[in-house]
């Protein structure tokens, strides 16, 4: 049974101040970079031939339904004409021209906005696989939650990949759309009416120009802000979800909820604020649509009333008159989404510096250790470290200083210490997630590695896919997994949950023992030339403990570990007992007594080790 102190953190790392809309998040130069620099690889890759291809299709689509939306505008003004001048037969041809030109342009726009939505989740399913790439690349997830260098990253690569991806598309084509309105439309309502044409310019541009001046900013910072509010909001509520038992056990849910509380209500005056802004923004924009209702009617009236131009021609001209201010007040009438796809560009921008080499990036992370002295890694057959010092990331603090030592193929080296004072760390330097410091370490590549914590990981999936992880598949057959399973004392598992194939969620099914001797069995299944163990046998009873290390041992793997009961002394050669400060003693494992009272190990006789390179 897990104890209320096995809440572990979620996956997403808390929320993080170091990052937020920089003051050149706006409708700028700066907007437009960040947005070529996450864009250009798809549009200029390996994917621009589908890319392109997408778009050429989409444009003549568009180009089509802009014809056919001309055409239709031009039959209502000659329907309206032949309803004033009561000519029956122009009406009923003008109905039946409709109707065919309706016939056309149902499916053209259907299939418009099929093909639209395609390209976008095609564009999607690429930018999310690169993005996961460099996440998931040199362990870029670990250091990232590390150092909290960004918030909510896996927000960003689900959701505002998402935005990005179908807005980008939305907004190419509306842009698109205007041009091709602009230029259909205006031919038409040149030859109605030139001075309708200079009023809607400059009426247009007036309109561009403060929407931008009142809104931009203010509208890209909130919506910025929105979106991280929500992330962090998500995230308490995952948390809760995550660490549900631990949670129950404490009776934590009044302090749950005053945390979840507390972010809802970020987003909640988040929003708040938004939709003030939002308010007056749609003023803004139904003032200066809702003056198209009476502008053209006002310029054309004295002409109509004077019977120097017929009623039709008048309702094509407001007609061609809104379908021109649509494409000139493209950027007002979708200032708020706009304004929304901006801030989450900045966002994904942010993560791309960091994850993405290539993305205009210096990862933020790699730039500071850069500058910060590291521990070397050398290829070597056997493990040993080399004048190792070692700091926490981001920390001066020594946690272990000029250690050396060297291991032989069936070494087993014991780590003791007090609690805090870095044994784990030293296992972080060794599997290379650490590297603030100096020295060298000498070791085979990872994969010969296993490292098992104290709490172990198990994924969603098949009692299979438990014993082969971290491969996708298992290098046993069924007969030596049961088998396996028989020797880390896990004998009925498999018959009790429903054989090798039952899917279920092991980390509540199983007692954190015996996910620990799960996790025994996977380093059974993969025989690893070097096994790391952090307290890995913590939960186990005396008697299974030394079962399954007498088991690793027989293995002939070279042992690392840590853990603070005296049995385990004996399945071990040497002991590197961490005094703090950066103080360290090794020994042979026989020089060392185990100091029962204080619950840790001392050394007896202060031999020096054999181990010492
Ligand atoms: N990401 C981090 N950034 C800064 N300091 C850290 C970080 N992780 C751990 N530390 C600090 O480094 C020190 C050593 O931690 P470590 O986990 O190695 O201790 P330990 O000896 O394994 O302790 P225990 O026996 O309790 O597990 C601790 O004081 C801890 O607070």
């Amino acid at each position: 049974m897990k104890t209320p102190d096995s809440a572990r953190p979620a996956a997403a790392p808390p929320v993080s101040a170091a990052e937020g809309p920089r003051r050149g998040a706006a409708l700028s130069l700066a907007a437009w970079k960040q947005f070529l620099a996450v864009a250009r690889p798809y549009w200029l890759g390996e994917q621009k031939g589908q890319a392109w291809t997408l778009l050429v299709l989409l444009l003549v689509l568009m180009l089509v339904e802009t014809r056919l939306a001309v055409l239709l505008n031009e039959q209502a003004g000659e329907m309206t004409s032949a309803l004033a001048g009561r000519e029956g037969g122009r009406f009923w041809q003008t109905v039946r021209a409709c109707l065919l030109v309706l016939a056309f342009a149902v499916p053209v726009y259907a299939l418009y906005y099929f093909m639209r939505d395609l390209f976008a989740n095609q564009w999607r399913r690429w930018l999310t696989g690169r993005f996961l790439d460099g996440y998931l690349r040199e362990r870029t997830y670990y250091s990232l939650g590390a150092d909290g260098a960004i918030d909510n990253p896996d927000q960003r690569i689900s959701e505002d990949i998402n935005s990005f991806t179908g807005r980008s598309i939305h907004f190419l084509l509306v842009f698109i759309g205007a041009l091709m309105q602009l230029v259909a439309f205006s031919a038409v309502l040149w030859s109605i009416s030139q001075l309708l044409v200079g009023v809607l310019v400059v009426y247009a541009l007036a309109g561009t120009v403060g929407a931008l001046y009142l809104f931009g900013n203010p509208l890209i910072r909130l919506n910025f802000w929105q979106l991280r509010r929500e992330a962090d909001f998500r995230f308490n509520l995952m948390r809760l979800r995550e660490n549900a038992e631990s949670i129950a056990f404490y009776r934590g849910e009044s302090q749950e909820r005053a945390r979840i509380d507390a972010s809802f209500d970020g987003v909640f005056r988040n929003f708040a604020r938004l939709i003030r802004k939002q308010c007056a923004l749609n003023v803004f924009q139904r003032g200066f649509s809702q003056l198209t209702l009476v502008l053209p009617g006002m310029i054309l009236a004295e002409r109509v009333l004077a019977g120097q131009m017929e009623v039709g021609r008048a309702v094509q001209a407001a007609g061609a008159f809104t379908a021109v201010l649509g494409a000139v007040g493209v950027i007002v009438d979708n200032f708020e989404s706009l304004s929304r796809f901006v801030a989450g560009i900045e966002r994904l921008q942010a993560l791309a510096r960091l994850v993405l080499p290539d993305a205009g990036g210096t990862r933020g992370t790699a730039k500071t250790a850069a500058k910060a002295p590291r521990i070397q890694t050398l290829p070597a057959a056997h493990l040993s470290l080399d004048r190792l010092t070692l700091h926490p990331p981001q920390s001066d603090r020594v946690l272990v200083r000029e250690l050396s030592l060297a291991l032989r193929p069936g070494d087993a080296l014991l780590i003791t210490g007090e609690s805090g004072c870095g044994k784990s760390s030293l296992l972080r330097a060794i599997a290379g997630l650490w590297c603030h410091g100096s020295g060298t370490i000498h070791r085979p590549a990872l994969d010969q590695f296993f490292f098992l914590p104290q709490q172990p990981y198990l994924q969603a999936g098949t009692l299979r896919s438990q014993l082969a992880y971290p491969s996708p598949d298992s290098p046993l057959d069924d007969a030596a997994l049961l088998e396996i399973l028989d020797q880390v004392q896990l004998p009925r598992l498999a018959e009790r949950v429903g054989g090798l194939d039952a899917v279920q969620d092991w980390e509540k099914l199983l007692s954190v023992g015996e996910q620990q001797r799960l996790a025994f069995a996977r380093v059974l299944v993969h025989r690893p030339a070097i096994v790391v163990l952090d307290e890995a046998t913590s939960a186990l009873d005396s008697g299974s403990e030394a079962a399954l290390y007498a088991r690793l041992r027989d293995s002939g793997a070279t042992l690392v570990s840590i853990a603070h009961r005296a049995a385990v002394l004996r399945h071990h050669t040497h002991v590197l007992h961490l005094m703090g400060e950066g103080r360290w003693e090794s020994m042979e494992a026989g020089a060392y007594a185990f100091d029962g009272a204080a619950g840790r190990v001392r050394s007896s006789a202060g031999r020096p080790a054999d181990i010492a390179a």
